[in-house]
């Protein structure tokens, strides 16, 4: 940086002390150009141009100043006031959350308490935006009426609970509207926003519904000897084939497969030749992420398209989950299924006018936010397999006073259907998925949790349980257990930060039980 940049960028400053912004503007100007890497005039001409209300100058020039010099607080706090203006909360958010981690990161390293990091930013300032952007957020995206209505992504929600935001640590979490008195009482059931089959399951041997996952058969070489002689196992349930172009998915019902359609599929399906490629891809490498990320993408897309949105309110209901960019690291196999994805787009949106469309939905840096939101969020979704299903029905169908039932020729004493299924417990008789749930992904962890979840019986639809015999009063937030909790401190701490990237701080956590 030369002395004439620094003596011109400092007349700036003093114009912009006497609030004369044009004069500042104007030697801001001469010492950029005197040196174009000069981000802090970058960043000044950005305010100055903020308090003129010309965000959409301020906006390039923060973001200018932030490509020259990534580490300058003060740029992503321009920026993120700048978006702020245009109503971009989530990337406002985003360039908060740059600033906030790292003061504590190094506040962390250098073990001092100092409110204002090197960039002179002041970290209270910074913490009582994320408060006001994160309340904002939340009324916008979790008032009841939202969460109970039946949207796009047709969810829903059985309203014992709110989502509200804590603080700029924990995030948001959910907290009840009622005392819990019975519990029995389902608090939450959910579909998932997304959700996908494991790409293990496509093959000859299973066959599942596309859609909600739910088992339509197992092939008898997946169970043990004894089992397999148990032909009610092997019946093939109908299914529906999509009729289209793909005549590939199936579905275990006609709603399952209008959902699909309506959802995703319609774009998906005409281009399958690209997307067989990716999902044999995804089989041999045992990937999942990129196979939901597609279906993410083509969600957004329809939203946008049919329902003329913002790119920012299409992506809103998976950008308002937690995510980090700088954490992404992908695998080189993450990155091809990236390349196979760019494909699919390409072939989805190979219009002249969508152009724009897709270069800014379809990138990479959307990939890894994608990819973070799943590895931050996501379920694990475990449908019962055919076996459990059928014990299951015929459990309901027995009489009080019966106290076996039969499958095949096999017969089951009803008290201990639990060790029998234990003793049958293949690995490959359940099928497995993952699922993003709007509200039950956004329950916060404790390693003593007082709310658990199950699977639905049939399909991807998840429910919160309270956990007897803990008091559950209205206002509480409930938490639940991301890992089993029953793991040594040490072990649990371990996991939580590699998956989850946080330290849990929890009473059992903090007496290290
Ligand atoms: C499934 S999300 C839960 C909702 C999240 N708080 C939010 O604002 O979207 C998981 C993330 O929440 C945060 N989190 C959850 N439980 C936590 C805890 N006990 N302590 C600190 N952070 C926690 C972590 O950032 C974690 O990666």
């Amino acid at each position: 940086m030369t002395e004439t940049t620094t003596s011109l960028r400092e007349i700036g400053n003093k114009f912009f002390k006497e609030k004369r912004l044009n004069l500042a503007i104007e030697n801001y100007n001469k010492a950029i150009e005197f040196d174009p890497s000069d981000y802090q005039s970058y960043t000044n001409r950005s305010l100055a141009y903020f308090q003129k209300k010309e965000y959409e100058n301020s906006l390039e020039d923060s973001k200018e100043a932030i490509k020259i010099n990534p580490q300058w607080d003060k740029a992503h706090y321009r920026y993120s006031m700048a978006l702020k203006q245009f109503n971009r909360l989530d990337e406002s958010l985003r360039s908060l959350y740059i600033i906030y981690n790292r003061f504590y990161n190094s506040t962390n390293n250098n073990n001092t308490t100092t409110s204002s990091n090197s960039n002179n930013i002041d970290i209270n300032l910074i913490t009582k935006e994320i408060d006001n952007i994160q309340k904002l957020l939340i009324s916008n995206r979790y008032s009841k009426d939202i969460i109970s209505q039946s949207e796009t992504f047709s969810n829903s929600i059985n309203a014992n609970v709110k989502v509200d935001y804590i603080n700029a640590n924990l995030g948001k979490s959910v907290f009840l509207i009622k005392d819990i008195t019975n519990y029995n009482q389902p608090l939450i059931s959910e579909n998932p926003l997304v959700s996908n089959l494991s790409s293990l399951y496509f093959d000859e041997n299973y066959k599942s519904c596309f859609h909600c996952l739910k088992s339509i058969f197992v092939n008898e070489s997946c169970y043990g000897e004894k089992m397999k002689k148990q032909k009610e196992l092997f019946i093939e349930k109908p299914s529906f084939t999509c009729d289209k172009n793909c005549k590939f998915e199936v579905y275990c019902s006609e709603n399952c497969k209008n959902e699909a359609w309506k959802q995703y599929h319609n774009l998906l399906c005409p281009n399958y030749d690209l997307i067989l490629k990716l999902y044999g891809f995804c089989r041999i490498k045992n990937q999942i992420f990129p196979l939901v990320i597609m279906k993410m993408l083509a969600i957004v897309l329809n939203d946008l398209k049919n329902n003329k949105k913002s790119l920012e309110d299409s992506l809103s209901p998976f950008t308002s989950f937690q995510y980090d960019l700088s954490d992404s690291i992908l695998s080189d196999d993450q990155l091809i299924a990236y390349a196979f994805i760019i494909d699919i787009f390409k072939s989805i949106l190979k219009e002249k006018n969508d152009e724009i469309i897709f270069n800014q939905l379809i990138n990479k840096e959307r990939y890894y936010q994608f990819n973070s939101i799943l590895k931050l969020n996501s379920s694990d979704v475990q449908p019962l397999s055919i076996l459990e299903e059928l014990i299951d029905n015929k459990v309901s169908k027995a009489g009080i006073k019966e106290t076996n039932i039969k499958i095949g020729d096999e017969v089951i004493e009803i008290d201990s259907i639990g060790e029998f299924l234990e003793k049958n417990k293949l690995p490959t008789i359940s099928i497995k998925g993952v699922g993003l749930y709007r509200v039950i992904n956004s329950i916060n962890h404790s390693c003593e949790p007082n709310v658990f979840c199950s699977f639905s019986k049939n399909d991807h639809s998840m429910t919160i349980y309270p956990t007897p015999k803990m008091q559950l009063k209205k206002g509480q937030e409930i938490n639940i257990s991301y890992i089993n909790e029953d793991l040594p401190f040490s072990q649990r701490q371990k996991l939580l930060k590699e998956n989850y990237s946080f330290n849990c701080n929890c009473k059992k956590c903090k007496n290290k039980e």
